[in-house]
């Protein structure tokens, strides 16, 4: 208002977004027009913000930043942090690890054959990604103990009452902890701090079990829960996936892991890591060890995990066929 301190900083940065989301909607609206007229095959561009502008409704240039505005706020960071304690639980965990990845080969197994080299010459298409419910398991668990969005609050706009008899006055503010949520013992039980993604599995191991979301508030809950909630699961996973496929990632000696309490559930120091090429090979051997082992009870108990991820009858026979 006053042009003051804070203030200028605020109205300078307000028009650099403005700017930076103008440029990227009419690049976008001159690749369309381009492609009108010169009938070219294919945009550039395939993303969210190009199939709003393709759609028959005309939205006007500030609908549109708006839009993208808000998926960048809403979707940049949360998703980014998770991956961030994804991978660092990974680390402390290499069990979850190893069965993340024997999940990820057997899939691959059957949709690209026994040769490794073509695991990683194109990005998993999106069935791929879809059958990795271990996968999906390990991040809810992740989102459940590190939530990227700490706490909610929400502005009471006429005189209330809570479920529980609580009085909330116009004008007040109410705040949950969904941090909190995640580690109740009388929610999650008495292992509520445990990093275990199999309790969001049935007990075979192969259905993904959807908790009820006033339980797993980390997209909140009713109606103004998380819009981009599946979009930030296929993300979380093809990328979770396309790097642990590639690298194995160990913590930096000497750095240290905390939390940033704020409007996001950031990593006090970022994640430093040492990058290390992945090999596959003891993977895909435990996997055919499996694959050979079934139905013969000598074989004990490793037998179980890739039966226990989900995999089908096709793929066991297609690795045993092939070894
Ligand atoms: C791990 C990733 C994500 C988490 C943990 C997350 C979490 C949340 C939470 C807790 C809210 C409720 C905020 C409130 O009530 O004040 C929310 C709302 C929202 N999220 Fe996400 N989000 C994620 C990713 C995304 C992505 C990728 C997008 C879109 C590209 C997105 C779009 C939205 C939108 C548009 C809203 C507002 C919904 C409304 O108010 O009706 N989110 N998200």
């Amino acid at each position: 208002m006053l042009g003051l301190g804070l203030e200028v900083s605020l109205s300078r940065s307000l028009k650099n977004i403005d700017q930076y989301l103008s440029e990227i909607i009419n690049t976008r609206k001159t690749e369309l027009l381009n492609k009108q007229q010169e009938g070219t095959a294919g945009t550039l561009h395939d993303d969210l913000l190009s199939r709003f502008m393709k759609k028959k409704e005309s939205y006007s240039d500030q609908f549109l930043q708006h839009v993208a505005l808000n998926f960048i706020l809403a979707g940049r960071d949360t998703s980014s942090v998770a991956l961030s304690w994804f991978f660092w639980l990974c680390t402390l965990n290499p069990r979850v690890e190893e069965k993340i990845l024997l999940e990820l080969c057997t899939v691959l197994m059957e949709t690209r054959g026994m040769d490794t080299s073509k695991w990683v010459e194109e990005p998993l298409v999106f069935e791929e990604v879809d059958r990795l419910l271990y996968l999906k398991a390990a991040l809810s668990e992740t989102l459940r103990l590190y939530p990227s969005v700490p706490e909610d609050s929400k502005h009471v706009v006429n005189d209330d009452i809570l479920p529980d008899g609580t009085f909330v006055p116009s004008g007040s503010m109410v705040t949950y902890s969904i941090y909190s949520v995640g580690r109740m013992k009388f929610i999650w039980g008495e292992d509520c701090m445990e990093f275990k993604p199999e309790r969001w599995l049935s007990e075979d191991g192969t259905k993904f079990e959807v908790q009820d979301s006033y339980r797993f508030v980390s997209f909140n809950a009713g109606p103004r829960i998380c819009l981009g909630k599946d979009l930030a699961y296929l993300q979380m996973k093809s990328i979770a996936a396309a790097v642990l496929l590639r690298h194995r990632l160990m913590v930096a000696p000497g750095h240290r892991v905390e939390q940033k309490m704020s409007l996001t559930l950031f990593m006090k120091y970022g994640l430093k890591v040492n990058v290390l090429p992945r090999d596959l090979r003891p993977v895909v051997d435990k996997i055919i060890a499996t694959a050979r082992c079934k139905g013969d009870e000598s074989c004990g108990k490793e037998a179980v995990i890739v039966t226990g991820n989900g995999v089908n009858n096709e793929a066991v026979e297609l690795v045993a066929a092939v070894s």
